[in-house]
């Protein structure tokens, strides 16, 4: 079997005063898609920051093909390939859209040209400050601006939270075009079937822990088993 891309092995990690995730393994190979899903506060975004190495592991360990990564700060995983696109949509304000996107550009297959393909829109705004965005539009050039540093794996945290349908389905085929082009996806997403469309695999967190591994067709095939651990329901978007 090939070197997992990314792997968790039995990794307890959290803050001074809560030990969030604990006893949690997995391991994502190369062009691979995780979903991972759970009730709010079970710990999802703390995946993510203890892959980037911004919440610090108290036991287990993180691996980046097949190098234990786990004392390596954030900026050292980020270069070697994990990219990380948080929540708060995390871009310069006072720079153009262009400007934004060249902030971390590395050469590969992802540059301005490729980027302005899959996101038009943000070749039409190029010339607009970060600030005169729409949310929708600012989610894009957070993702795109990562998508510039050519990750090998992208850690996506509720990527569509909060946006209009029409962008929703922007960002949905812009995400899968990408999936389809070879980048590695972690996707945290509260709309279960979004995510399941996205992804080739999926992990339900329950009180820090994964507490059922499935493949993603299976769980859209069987709503039930979502309600039964979680209590998501499959919602039409
Ligand atoms: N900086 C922090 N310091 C202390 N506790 C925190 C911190 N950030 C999160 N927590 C706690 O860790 C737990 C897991 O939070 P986390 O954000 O990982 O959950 P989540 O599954 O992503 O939830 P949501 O869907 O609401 O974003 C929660 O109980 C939360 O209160």
């Amino acid at each position: 079997m090939p070197e997992p891309l990314l792997e968790f092995r039995d990794v307890r990690s959290g803050y001074a005063e809560a030990v969030v995730l604990d006893g949690v393994s997995f391991a994502l190979p190369a062009h691979g898609s995780l979903a991972v899903l759970g009730r709010n506060g079970v710990g999802k975004t703390t995946l993510l920051l203890t892959a980037m190495g911004f919440v610090p592991l108290v036991r287990g360990s993180v691996l980046f093909n097949g190098r234990d990564i786990s004392r390596l700060p954030p900026h050292k995983r980020a270069w070697m390939g994990l990219g990380w696109v948080p929540q708060e949509r995390e871009i310069f304000p006072s720079l153009t859209v262009e400007e934004n996107l060249k902030v971390g550009w590395r050469r590969g297959r992802w540059d301005l040209d490729a980027v302005y393909g899959l996101f038009p829109r943000l070749k039409e705004r190029r010339v607009n400050m970060g600030h005169q965005l729409s949310g929708g539009e600012q989610q894009m050039l957070t993702i795109a601006r990562t998508l510039m540093t050519n990750p090998a794996v992208l850690l996506l945290d509720e990527p569509l939270e909060g946006l209009a349908p029409i962008i929703v389905e922007e960002l949905t085929a812009a995400i899968r075009q990408m999936a389809e082009d070879g980048i590695a996806l972690v996707l945290i997403e509260q709309h279960a079937n979004v995510a399941l469309r996205l992804t080739k695999e999926a992990v339900l967190i329950e009180r820090g822990i994964i507490a059922h591994r499935a493949q993603s067709s299976d769980l859209l095939d069987n709503p039930g088993m979502l309600d039964r651990y979680l209590g998501l329901r499959l919602q039409e978007r």
